[in-house]
């Protein structure tokens, strides 16, 4: 979708305030502003008009913008919403951020918080917007067997990679952090390779043992040492006319990487307890995140096999350089996962996939698809919103329930000393706050609530009965 097509919902019963920021929002931000002036009216133009975010007023009483936002959420999942709050009201904002509006502003508008705030949010609606509406010639990327994105780092990698695949021969050196799809890699430069109609073979340096991994490799003869009674061909052998791909190759000992390093100079070895050479013809895919040049240096891997391995490098970029492909990579894996599943998740609301590009990933594409897994499993028939996100995914950066906490606190700090401040009011509030908290996050579980706060669970429940916090929180929470 080009930038002039965005459009923003306005809702706002002042026309005076509704019409002042419009006029800013259209100056700049370049996107079409439609205005309603109630939350009726705002839903007829969801259902008529393509609308990326929704910034609502409250409306008095505030169940008027809060009824809004729910609506939007359970009908429009990947619109955003921005809510505007009155300065102070801190229950709206934890309400309005708990139903899962992406972030919220103050009214009166402050003009240059909110075009800042309409600008991070429609960043990330442009990533979803991005995402669903991918052209084909980019989406031939999501066929390289299996690997995900379009970012522009991950094209250069499928190009670097289509070349490798057809060449078929030299050895290939993959570097990545852990997670990021060496692995992968490695399959698709032999599935497309004319070596593709024999077998790809990976092989752990790290997981197998060291006095294990050689009989592994090279196999061994009968009687070769105690317990072989019979031969067995190893792994290199498995591979001949096709692939061996050696994972963490950073970890193999110095002894057998002189004998690998006669497999690709010679293109034969001999196996464990054997005098006759075996002749093979295998391409190495190797991968490490490890400093391989620190380990050649300190003289822990050999220059030598360093160079024959590294004929072509290929680096896989982490998860957070590359946050354009999270959509996509979630797409991908709630299809994945929905797959035979009678209640099928039905995606990630704007709000959290706002949450998820904010996070850095430091278990890259692994620890994002565990986490859809996860959800799948717990938001079966459901979208998942921010709320619903493990607490580390609910980065500081993005405004969340614990971002708005902190604010709250600062507020409070900045009122010292003015007249109507009251240390008692503020502390009491703080604690209600706290205690909400707790049962919200345990659906309503007074001794999970105890637990998480480090408080006896009957001081608890004497609390929430003194302050009067049952009715406080929504009632199917109290389960
Ligand atoms: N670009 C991608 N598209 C789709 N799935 C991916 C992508 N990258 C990684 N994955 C998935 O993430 C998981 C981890 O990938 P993989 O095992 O290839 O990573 P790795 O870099 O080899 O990790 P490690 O170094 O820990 O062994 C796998 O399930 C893989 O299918």
């Amino acid at each position: 979708m080009s930038e002039s097509m965005r459009s923003i919902l306005l809702v706002d019963g002042n026309r005076e305030a509704r019409e002042g920021l419009a006029v800013m929002l259209r100056k700049h931000i370049g996107c079409v502003v439609l205005e309603s002036q109630s939350p009726a009216e705002a839903l007829e133009a969801l259902q008529d008009q393509d609308i990326s975010l929704v910034i609502t007023e409250l409306f008095a009483p505030r169940q008027g913008g809060i009824e809004l936002l729910k609506q939007v959420r359970a009908d429009h999942p990947q619109v955003a919403v921005i809510v505007s709050v009155p300065y102070g009201d801190r229950d709206s904002v934890v309400e309005a951020l708990r139903r899962g509006a992406i972030f919220y502003i103050h009214s009166p508008y402050d003009f240059e918080e909110a075009v800042i705030a309409t600008a991070r949010a429609l960043e990330h609606r442009d990533l979803l917007v991005h995402q669903q509406k991918r052209s084909p010639k980019i989406s031939k990327s999501d066929g390289f067997h299996g690997i995900i994105g379009q970012s522009p780092k991950m094209m250069r990698l499928y190009s670097i990679l289509e070349k490798v695949a057809e060449d078929g021969e030299s050895n290939v050196l993959i570097r990545g952090e852990s997670g990021t799809g060496k692995e992968l890699v490695a399959r698709a430069t032999h599935a497309y390779s004319p070596r593709k109609g024999k077998n790809f073979v990976p092989v752990n340096c790290a997981a197998i043992p060291d006095e294990l991994l050689e009989s592994e490799l090279f196999g061994y003869v009968k009687g070769a040492f105690t317990g072989a009674n019979q031969s067995k061909i190893g792994r290199i052998q498995y591979a001949d006319g096709g692939t061996l791909f050696l994972d963490e190759i950073g970890d193999m000992k110095p002894s057998l990487q002189a004998k690998l390093l006669r497999v690709i100079q010679e293109r034969e070895f001999e196996p464990v307890g054997g005098v006759k050479p075996v002749s093979v013809n295998v391409r190495i895919v190797a991968a490490t995140h490890r400093d391989l040049e620190a380990a050649v240096a300190e003289g822990r891997f050999r220059e030598d096999l360093y160079y024959r391995l590294s004929v072509v490098p290929v680096q896989i970029p982490p998860l957070r350089e590359r946050k354009e492909d999270i959509p996509v990579l979630i797409e991908k894996f709630v299809q994945v996962f929905n797959r035979g599943r009678k209640n099928a998740l039905k995606g990630f609301a704007a709000d959290a996939m706002a949450a998820l590009l904010e996070y850095p990933w430091p278990g890259n594409v692994r620890e994002l698809e565990n986490l859809v897994q996860r959800m799948s499993v717990l938001h079966a028939d459901d979208w998942v919103s921010a709320a619903d996100l493990p607490e580390k995914y609910q980065v500081p950066g993005q405004v969340t329930g614990e971002a708005a906490g902190a604010a709250v606190v600062d507020e409070c700090v900045e009122g010292i000393g003015e007249e109507n401040f009251d240390f008692n009011t503020l502390v009491s509030d703080f604690e209600d706050r706290l205690i909400l908290k707790a049962l919200t996050k345990t659906g309503g579980n007074k001794k999970e609530a105890a637990r998480l706060l480090n408080l006896k669970r009957t001081t608890l429940i004497e609390k929430i009965k003194k302050k009067q916090l049952e009715a406080e929180v929504p009632p199917e929470e109290f389960v």
